[in-house]
């Protein structure tokens, strides 16, 4: 049975320095949930909190409604998987499943069974005898992963389980962790600094940063609605120009300049103001290169021809820089230095107040512009 993790306001101090700051979040049954922020945003001090290798300053975390607190590391059954993997190198690999076993006190019977058991789901059987160094560095995680889950934990923990692979095998052994985590049903807090891979392996993402969480949503969600400029700078590449809303009869208008401007349907109008200045969130692909008279005009400073697509870093006339991404197919591919015209996709792009640097775009406004 899977269980569900729930952080109450929880405080983790380093002598003066607050690196966890009255932070709660709720994980469900079965649920991949990962943490995802810039190094140094608190991800690793909050994941030893929940398996309790740090204590916890102030809040509570709660498994299935019980309080956790105070409960030692070895009785809150949890498993972890480390970066560098933390398995006994002298050791087989059968060997190194077994020991959680041995501690836990299973017998020889189950703890066979066990062991084949949680082999075949990762898939490294025929390994079973070999010592990890003569395994590569993927079949080495399978190896910590298996550790984890043979002592059937509540929660398994990950930290940067990825992080000393290389690009193929990341790939790979994401999506191996991915089937895995279904097969068992277990609820799993994932860490990482990735964002593609959290994009590509979680149920829920929480974004953090300075200890402090600033979006949790599904990450077709975080992607195209970010809560906030860091949020969108951090998820995939945005390019952020100011605007300014104009209030006109038929509705709220973003003004990227004096010749063009962008309807709006889905910002929270109680909370705009005629003339407010805003920070308009723009993707590379959002920008179409156009023939129109109005658009924002600017210079190719840079041109990339990728294959599938096209890349052009623009300076544009009101001073800003941005990137444009066009697909190779549709267009002629065009030269460092030609002045051009860009248009955007409104129904794509966010809007953030300029001082807050919060969304202006109301809950579910995705929806509404379909
Ligand atoms: N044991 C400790 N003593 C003092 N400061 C610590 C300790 N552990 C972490 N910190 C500090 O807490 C902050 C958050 O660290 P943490 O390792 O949780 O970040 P992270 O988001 O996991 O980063 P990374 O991806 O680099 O591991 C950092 O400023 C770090 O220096």
């Amino acid at each position: 049975m899977s269980v569900s993790v729930n952080i109450d306001k929880v405080v983790k101090k380093f002598g003066e320095d607050k690196v966890i700051d009255k932070l709660s979040l709720d994980i469900q049954k079965g649920e991949l949930f990962t943490l995802l922020g810039p190094s140094g945003c608190g991800k690793t001090t909050l994941l030893r909190m929940i398996i309790g290798f740090h204590s916890i300053d102030d809040g509570q975390i709660k498994i299935d409604d019980k309080v956790i607190n105070h409960i030692p590391v070895n009785k809150r059954k949890m498993g972890m998987v480390f970066q560098n993997y933390a398995i006994f190198p002298h050791m087989t690999v059968e060997d190194n499943i077994a020991f959680g076993l041995k501690v836990n006190k299973i017998g020889k019977e189950e703890m066979t069974e066990r062991i084949n058991d949680i082999l075949k789901t990762v898939r490294i059987e025929e390994h079973k005898t070999k010592k990890p160094e003569n395994l590569s560095g993927g079949q080495q995680q399978r190896i910590a992963l298996a550790r984890a889950l043979v002592i059937h934990p509540k929660v398994l923990l990950m930290d940067e389980p990825l992080s000393n692979l290389d690009a193929k095998l990341r790939i790979e052994m994401r999506n191996a962790i991915k089937n895995i985590q279904q097969e068992v049903g277990i609820t799993t807090v994932y860490v990482t600094h990735d964002q593609e891979e959290a994009l590509a392996i979680s149920d829920r993402i929480a974004v953090m940063n300075k200890g402090i969480i600033q979006q949790i949503g599904k990450p077709e969600e975080i992607y195209s609605r970010p809560a906030n400029v860091f949020v969108s700078q951090f998820i995939g590449t945005s390019n952020i120009i100011k605007g300014i809303i104009k209030k006109k009869e038929d509705g709220l208008y973003v003004h990227l300049n004096d010749m063009y401007s962008v309807k709006m349907n889905n910002l929270k109008q109680d909370e705009i103001v005629d003339k407010q200045e805003v920070l308009v969130s723009v993707r590379p692909q959002e920008f179409i290169i156009t023939n129109k008279e109005s658009g924002i005009k600017g210079e190719i400073d840079s041109t990339m021809f990728l294959g599938l697509n096209t890349h052009y870093f623009v300076n544009l006339d009101s001073g800003e820089r941005v990137e444009v991404i066009q697909d190779s197919e549709e267009e002629e591919i065009l030269p460092e230095g030609k002045d051009i015209n860009l248009n955007i996709k409104s129904k794509k792009i966010n809007i953030y107040h300029a001082d807050t640097k919060e969304t202006l775009i109301k809950a579910g406004g995705h929806d509404e512009q379909k």
